[in-house]
């Protein structure tokens, strides 16, 4: 066959996150001018709790990416030794604050912290990350209202790729809140058929081997081999592992063998500029939807 042949001599397609990330950007910043010429001016609350390094950096980059798209954005920077009680009383201040609309608790937050109670703190129609317990139960239910964003940046780039979900069979690498229940939801929802693998699977390889689209995400670096991927598959690293390298810099890497899994699967993502750019422009998608919903929707 033609495209098997092609496939052989030139690999897998590669899902280019970073440009399906700006145009989203871009169709959240018209959504936002709207917003705004309607004389709102939609706005995000990030709040970062102490002073992890990759932290820093992503929401650096959330803010950033806000504020192009038109967004107010403030960061509240809290100490590593901020009290429940403080971070909570925070979170009843942005809740009670007409002018956020979105509202991010950067995760995860520092030993002590108990992350779940902060979560269900913040007034579900502003929960941008979509992890309050009523989101994930919308989500469940196929009524889906803030959806989390890295799951949802996966779906909109098998979506803007012409990648059909329906009648497909799906494997998610991974069990997580934040990335693999909600995904298998998703993809449930778009009528996938789908296997949740996990850390207690038997035989994972076999597993995924079985998957027309696998969704990595177990935070493993390169876990996923050229063998456990169907010819043709696609594949969405969710990964982002740092790993040494012998020059001592370091890199980027997913939780897939990317050159084993370009030479073998239909589609994939690369790691960085996958996943994660979306990851941040469905947080704007998301902010965008809430700023509509709260302030009383007409278009956007
Ligand atoms: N409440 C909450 N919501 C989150 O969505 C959330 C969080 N907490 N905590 C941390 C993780 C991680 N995360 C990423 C976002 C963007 C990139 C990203 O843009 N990565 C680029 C560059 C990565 C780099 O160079 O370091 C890429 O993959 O190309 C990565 C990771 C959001 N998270």
């Amino acid at each position: 066959m033609v495209t098997e042949h092609a496939m052989d001599t030139e690999g897998a397609r590669i899902i280019d996150g970073k440009s399906i990330a700006a145009a989203v950007r871009g169709e959240v910043a018209q959504r936002v001018a709207e917003l705004v010429a309607r004389g709102i001016q939609p706005g995000l609350d990030v709040v970062l709790v102490g002073d992890d390094p990759a932290s820093q950096v992503y929401v650096r980059n959330k803010d950033r990416a806000a504020t192009r798209a038109g967004f107010r954005v403030r960061t509240h920077r809290l100490s590593a030794v901020t009290s429940q009680a403080e971070l909570e009383a925070l979170v009843d201040r942005l809740n009670a604050d007409d002018e956020v609309d979105g509202i991010l608790v950067q995760l995860p937050l520092p030993r002590g912290l108990d992350s779940d109670a902060v979560v269900r703190r913040l007034d579900p129609a502003k929960d941008v990350d979509g992890l309050h317990p009523f989101n994930v139960a919308r989500l469940w239910m196929d009524r889906p209202g803030l959806v989390p964003c890295t799951p949802a940046g996966c779906i909109e780039m098998l979506d803007r790729s012409g990648i059909e979900i329906a009648g497909k069979r799906a494997v998610v690498l991974g069990r997580s809140l934040l990335v693999g229940k909600p995904i298998a939801a998703l993809l449930l929802a778009r009528n996938a058929t789908v296997t949740i693998c996990h850390s207690r699977t038997p035989d994972p390889a076999a597993v995924c081997r079985e998957a027309q689209i696998l969704v990595a995400a177990v935070g493993r670096p390169e876990l996923v081999r050229g063998d456990w991927i169907a010819p043709g598959a696609t594949v969405l690293d969710v990964g982002i592992n740092r790993v040494e390298t012998a020059d001592g810099a370091g890199r980027l890497v997913g939780d897939v063998h990317f050159e084993e899994a370009h030479a073998r699967a239909g589609w994939v993502t690369p790691v960085p500029g996958g996943v994660g750019p979306m990851t941040i422009a469905m947080l704007l998608s998301n902010t965008a939807t809430a700023a509509a919903n709260r302030r009383g929707r007409t278009s956007a």
